[in-house]
């Protein structure tokens, strides 16, 4: 993910773990505090999910998937604060978040081309980055793409307490729909990368007993105690 031969080399601060448990929320408020950027890389899949369905194709025909992500213009940038996703130049934001690409979007993501592709423009991405630091949040963030970084957080929480947030978010749903969506994603995805068990040298961080405050507070209690005093020294706060 960094080049060492460059002192430009963004610091990676890798936060991995289930849905629901936090990793966007509270990798985005991190990021905030500290400067750094952030990249949501469940918005690349979402935003290929979404293509796919409007090319009036299935998430489950992995033709169809290759042949989207094939032609797939994807816009993404670092800014915590500009969570704009395009797709060519449709803005498509809001969209990659409705239940029907949530529900779809596991579909691509078991494609194992797919994951390459995704995984060098993230590696990419970050690389070309002109921020000091960025957290990376996504299912395999601290195994596949960031192994070497030099912060790895699987943030987690017990399944009944995701189910309840999300729930919370999505007002007008059915809560026993929305926690049974939530699981059966969780199910499919962790057939394809193993985000509930922390590799070695991954700390946890359990929100479970935490509030959302609590939780930013955890985490950067960890970045302080791993990252080296020079990356330190690229934090503003
Ligand atoms: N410690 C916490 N206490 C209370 N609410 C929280 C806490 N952490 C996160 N939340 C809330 O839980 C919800 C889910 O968080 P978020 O969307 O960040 O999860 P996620 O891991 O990115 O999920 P997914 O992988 O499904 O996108 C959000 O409404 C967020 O504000
Ligand atoms: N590193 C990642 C990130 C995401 N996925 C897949 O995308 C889906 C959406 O992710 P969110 O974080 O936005 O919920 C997720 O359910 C995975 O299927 C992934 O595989 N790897």
């Amino acid at each position: 993910m960094t080049d060492p031969s460059t002192d430009a080399a963004p610091f990676i601060v890798a936060i991995d773990g289930p849905a629901g448990s936090g990793k966007s929320s509270v990798s985005k408020a991190v990021a905030r505090r500290l400067g750094y950027g952030y990249l949501d890389t469940g918005a690349a899949y979402r935003a290929l999910a979404w293509h796919v369905l409007e090319r009036g194709a299935d998430t489950a025909d992995e033709d169809a998937v290759l042949a989207a992500a094939a032609d797939f213009p994807f816009g993404q940038g670092l800014d915590p604060d500009d969570r704009l996703v395009l797709v060519g130049d449709v803005d498509v934001t809001a969209a990659i978040r409705e239940p029907r690409v949530s529900g779809a979007v596991s579909g691509v993501a078991r494609v194992p081309a797919v994951r390459v592709q995704v995984n060098d423009a993230f590696r990419r991405i970050v690389a070309e980055s002109a921020y000091p630091a960025v957290v990376v949040e996504g299912r395999d963030i601290t195994t596949v793409v960031a192994p070497d970084a030099p912060v790895r957080i699987l943030l987690t929480a017990a399944p009944e307490v995701r189910a309840a947030r999300r729930a919370g978010e999505l007002a007008g749903h059915d809560a026993s729909a929305v926690a049974a969506a939530l699981h059966r994603r969780d199910a499919t995805d962790s057939a394809v990368v193993d985000f509930l068990t922390a590799a070695p040298g991954v700390e946890v961080v359990d929100s479970s007993d935490l509030d959302f405050d609590q939780t930013i507070d955890a985490v950067l209690a960890v970045i302080r105690r791993l990252a080296s005093p020079q990356q330190q020294g690229t934090h503003n706060g």
